[in-house]
C-alpha cells in the first residue's frame, strides 16, 4: 500500500495542473439550482459529470427525479447520475456522493472577479462559485480514479457513486432514488463517504460526524391590489412590508434567541462526554472571525460560538421577494412581500413538528396586528439533522488518511450546515456514513468570493485516494 500511495502523491503533484484547468471548465457551468432561467446550465452540468464518468470507465446510469414546482414554474429536474467502479466480491465497496449545483453568484453581489471564471490569485486560491462547494470535491474523487489508471494500479475498493444537481435546493427527488437503489445499484455498499463540508479552520484538517438539518420557509404577505403610490396612499393601507417587518421581529432577537414556542423542546440534551469533546478542538475566536471577515460574534468564547453553531437551532432571516432594493430612493408600497427564513434543526428535532411550531405561531402573531392583509406561511424544504458513530472502521480509515496525508490527527467535528440526504443514505442502506471535507473554513461557500486553496485541492485528491486505501484495510 505505501508504495502505490507514494506513486499515487507523485501522480497528483505532476497532474496538478490538469486538476486546476478541469476546475476552471466545471466553474465556468454555472449551474444554480434555485433560479429557474438557469435550470438548462444545471443540465449541462450534469451532462459534463456522464461524459467524465464515460471517459474514466466508469459505468453509469441515471435517474430522472422527474418535475417539480419552482417560482409557480413546472421544471424538470436535473438527473441523479449513479455511478460503479469495479464490481470485485472480494474488495469493500464504498459510495461517494456529491453535488453538481451551486448557489447562485452575481458580480454585483460584490464578488472581486466574475464568480463563474475560474481565477488563481497571488495566495494560490482558487476562485471561483462552487470551487469548494461541490464541484472541487466531486473532481477530487475523478482526479483520484484518473491518476490511478494512469499509473495502471487498481483502486482497493469498488466504487458506487451518487451525483445530483438539486442539493442547494433542497435536493427534491433523491430521497425517493436512494430508497429505491438501496437494494438496487447501492446493493453493496458497506461505507459512505460524503466530501461536501469544511474544516474547522484553516490550518487542521478535520472529519466530521454531525450536521445540523435544515426547514426553510416563506411567509408571503398580500394587500392591495398593486403596488402603490407612497404620498397617495401612506397612511391609507395596510402595508405588507410593515406586517412583514413585525413578524420578522418575532422569529429571532439580535442574540439568536428564537422567539417560536415550542421549538426548543425537542433539543437533545448536552452530555457530558459531548462538553469534554470541545475544548481540544483546534478553535478559537480568531478562526471564526477570519472566517466571517469581522468580529461581530454573538459569543465571547469560541466554546459557545461552537455550540450555537452546531448544537442549537439556529433561525436566519434570509431576504424579502417584491420589496424595494434597488439603488436610488423609490417611493413605492409594495403590493406583496415575501419573507424567506430557515431553522437551522438538530437531534431530535423533527421536521414536521417544526413546521406546524411555525404556522401556528406566525398565525397567531398576524392576527394580533389586526391588519387586513392576507398571510401564508409555507416550508419549501426540510431535512433533518444527522450524527453518526464516529469508532465505525469508516472514521478509523479517514483519520489514519489524514495523518498520512497532513501528518496531523483530524479534529473531530459536527457542523452548522445540512446535506438533507446524509441521514437518507444511513437510514435506507443501514450504513454508516461519514463527512471528509476538501476545503477550509474561510473558503467562502454560500458567500462572495467562494474558493478552494489549491493546496486543499491537491492534498484532498490524495486524502480521498487514501481514504479508500485506508478503508479497504479494514474488516468490518
Ligand atoms: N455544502 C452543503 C450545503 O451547503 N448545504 C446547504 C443545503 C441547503 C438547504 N437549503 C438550501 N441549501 C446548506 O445551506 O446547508
Ligand atoms: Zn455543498
Ligand atoms: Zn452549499
Amino acid at each position: 500500500m505505501d508504495a502505490h500511495l507514494n506513486q499515487f502523491y507523485a501522480q497528483v503533484d505532476k497532474d496538478q495542473n490538469i486538476y486546476v484547468e478541469r476546475l476552471r471548465e466545471v466553474v465556468a457551468i454555472p449551474s444554480v439550482s434555485s433560479d429557474a432561467s438557469m435550470r438548462n446550465h444545471v443540465f449541462r452540468m450534469g451532462e459534463w459529470v456522464q461524459n467524465e464518468l464515460k471517459r474514466l470507465n466508469v459505468e453509469y446510469e441515471i435517474r430522472d427525479p422527474g418535475t417539480h414546482v419552482m417560482d409557480g414554474h413546472t421544471l424538470q429536474l436535473p438527473p441523479i447520475v449513479l455511478g460503479a467502479y469495479g464490481r470485485d466480491p472480494a474488495k469493500k465497496t464504498v459510495l461517494v456522493y456529491g453535488h453538481y449545483d451551486v448557489q447562485p453568484a452575481l458580480k454585483e453581489d460584490g464578488w472581486a472577479t466574475e464568480p463563474f471564471e475560474l481565477v488563481e490569485n497571488e495566495k494560490g486560491e482558487l476562485v471561483g462559485r462552487g470551487s469548494t462547494d461541490d464541484k472541487g470535491p466531486i473532481l477530487g474523487w475523478l482526479n483520484a480514479i484518473e491518476a490511478h489508471q494512469k499509473l495502471g494500479i487498481e483502486l482497493p475498493v469498488n466504487l458506487r457513486m451518487c451525483f445530483e444537481g438539486m442539493e442547494e435546493n433542497g435536493s427534491e427527488g433523491l430521497d425517493d432514488v436512494i430508497v429505491a437503489e438501496a437494494k438496487g445499484w447501492f446493493k453493496d455498499v458497506d461505507a459512505v463517504c460524503i466530501s461536501d463540508n469544511y474544516w474547522l479552520g484553516d490550518s487542521k484538517p478535520c472529519i466530521t460526524y454531525g450536521l445540523r438539518g435544515i426547514s426553510y420557509y416563506k411567509v408571503t404577505i398580500k394587500g392591495p391590489g398593486r403596488d402603490l403610490h407612497s404620498g397617495v396612499f401612506g397612511g391609507t393601507v395596510h402595508e405588507p412590508m410593515t406586517d412583514l417587518a413585525y413578524i420578522f421581529s418575532k422569529l429571532v432577537t439580535p442574540q439568536g434567541k428564537i422567539l417560536i414556542p415550542g421549538i426548543m423542546d425537542d433539543v437533545a440534551p448536552l452530555t457530558a462526554a459531548e462538553e469534554a469533546s470541545y475544548p481540544p478542538l483546534d478553535f478559537n475566536l480568531s478562526t471564526l472571525h477570519n472566517a466571517i471577515d469581522a468580529q461581530n460574534t454573538i459569543h465571547d468564547n469560541h466554546i459557545d460560538a461552537l455550540k450555537g453553531r452546531w448544537r442549537y437551532p439556529s433561525l436566519s432571516l434570509h431576504g424579502i421577494e417584491g420589496a424595494f432594493s434597488a439603488p436610488g430612493a423609490k417611493t413605492v408600497i409594495p403590493a406583496k412581500v415575501i419573507g424567506k427564513f430557515s431553522i437551522r434543526s438538530v437531534p431530535n428535532m423533527v421536521p414536521e413538528k417544526i413546521d406546524a411550531h411555525v404556522i401556528k405561531y406566525i398565525n397567531e402573531e398576524f392576527a394580533k396586528l389586526g391588519s387586513k392583509n392576507q398571510v401564508e406561511v409555507e416550508c419549501l424544504h426540510a431535512g433533518k439533522p444527522w450524527v453518526a458513530s464516529f469508532e465505525h472502521p469508516n472514521y478509523v480509515a479517514a483519520a489514519k488518511a489524514v495523518e498520512r496525508v497532513f501528518k496531523v490527527k483530524p479534529d473531530l467535528t459536527r457542523e452548522g450546515g445540512s446535506i438533507p440526504v446524509t441521514l437518507t443514505f444511513q437510514d435506507a442502506l443501514n450504513k454508516n456514513v461519514l463527512l471528509l471535507p476538501m476545503g477550509r473554513s474561510s473558503d467562502g461557500a454560500h458567500s462572495i468570493n467562494e474558493k478552494l486553496d489549491r493546496s486543499n485541492y491537491i492534498e484532498g485528491t490524495k486524502l480521498l485516494g487514501t481514504y479508500l486505501w485506508e478503508l479497504s484495510t479494514h474488516q468490518f
